[in-house]
């Protein structure tokens, strides 16, 4: 069976200027990758040349194949597709994921209708306020009913983080991204959406690309890693051989730094 995401020597440019640089990767089913690297080492982008959303203004080259559907120069058309059912997004900032001016029942409504409908059976009037329900139940927010009939202001960072897991869930995709999702939260929401992040990928036997910074969280939630820098991967594997036995001297300092502050932290307490 192919791969679920294979990238395969990928660039991305924003005209003359190389942002990705022939990055290779591949990604199987119910797997576990983590992307790191510091501010602007390219981890989103790689992410948006993935699912095909990259900006306007920046390009792809090289091959994307994701559920075996080339991405990589396709149009949008074609690409609607596979975007949602291969792969769902979570971003840092949930609010950029929601429309401010619809109930979040309706928001969630939206894509989980249009995914019972590429499954030849649509939903409609009870049956997907139901089915609306269910799913922000399986986020774990508590009184449904009034969660579905709030506009995203009327919710924590937090909440508003689950409605956007619920959104990419409706989808039900095979790959879930989740870029830097608990960056934007306090320490202990950020746990807590880690946790039902874990949950969700277990139950649902998706596979996680999980972008982030914080090494501790990245070597807790996935298998494998690769590491970014300047747009180009330094190094790629297991946990514990990226950050047991770094090899390039840029894993290296990101792990040293990583120890240092955990060596900081438990000076203090
Ligand atoms: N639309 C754009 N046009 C031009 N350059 C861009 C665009 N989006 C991102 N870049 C540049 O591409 C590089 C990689 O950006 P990217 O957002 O992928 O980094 P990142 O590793 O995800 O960083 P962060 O951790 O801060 O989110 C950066 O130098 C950024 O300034």
């Amino acid at each position: 069976m192919t791969m679920l995401l294979e990238m395969d020597r990928v660039s991305v440019r924003a005209g003359e200027k190389i942002l990705v640089s022939d990055l290779s990767m591949t990604l199987d089913r119910g797997e576990r990758v983590g992307l790191i690297g510091e501010s602007g080492s390219g981890k989103s982008l790689t992410a948006l040349a993935a699912t095909g959303l990259l900006p306007s203004g920046l390009t792809a080259s090289g091959s994307v194949l994701l559920g075996g559907q080339q991405v990589v120069g396709v149009p949008d058309q074609v690409l609607d597709r596979v975007r949602g059912t291969g792969a769902a997004i979570v971003f840092q900032e949930p609010l950029s994921a929601l429309d401010p001016l619809m109930t979040v029942g309706m928001q969630i409504a939206e894509p989980l209708a249009r995914r019972a409908r590429r499954n030849g059976a649509p939903i409609t009037g009870t049956r997907l306020k139901e089915a609306v329900l269910e799913l922000i139940d399986d986020v774990a927010l508590p009184d449904e009913r009034r969660i579905a009939r709030a506009y995203p202001h009327e919710l924590s960072g937090g909440q508003r983080q689950r409605v956007a897991i619920a959104m990419a869930l409706a989808c039900e995709p095979d790959l879930l991204i989740a870029d830097e999702p608990t960056t934007a939260l306090d320490v202990t929401t950020q746990a807590e959406i880690l946790i039902l992040i874990d949950r969700l990928v277990q139950e649902r036997q998706m596979a996680l690309l999980f972008i982030s910074h914080d090494l501790p969280v990245v070597a807790n939630t996935v298998e494998r890693v690769m590491v970014l820098r300047l747009g180009e991967a330094v190094e790629t594997g297991t946990v514990s051989e990226v950050f047991n036995r770094p090899q390039h001297d840029y894993t290296k300092s990101l792990v040293a730094a990583a120890k240092r502050f955990d060596a900081a932290m438990e000076g203090r307490t």
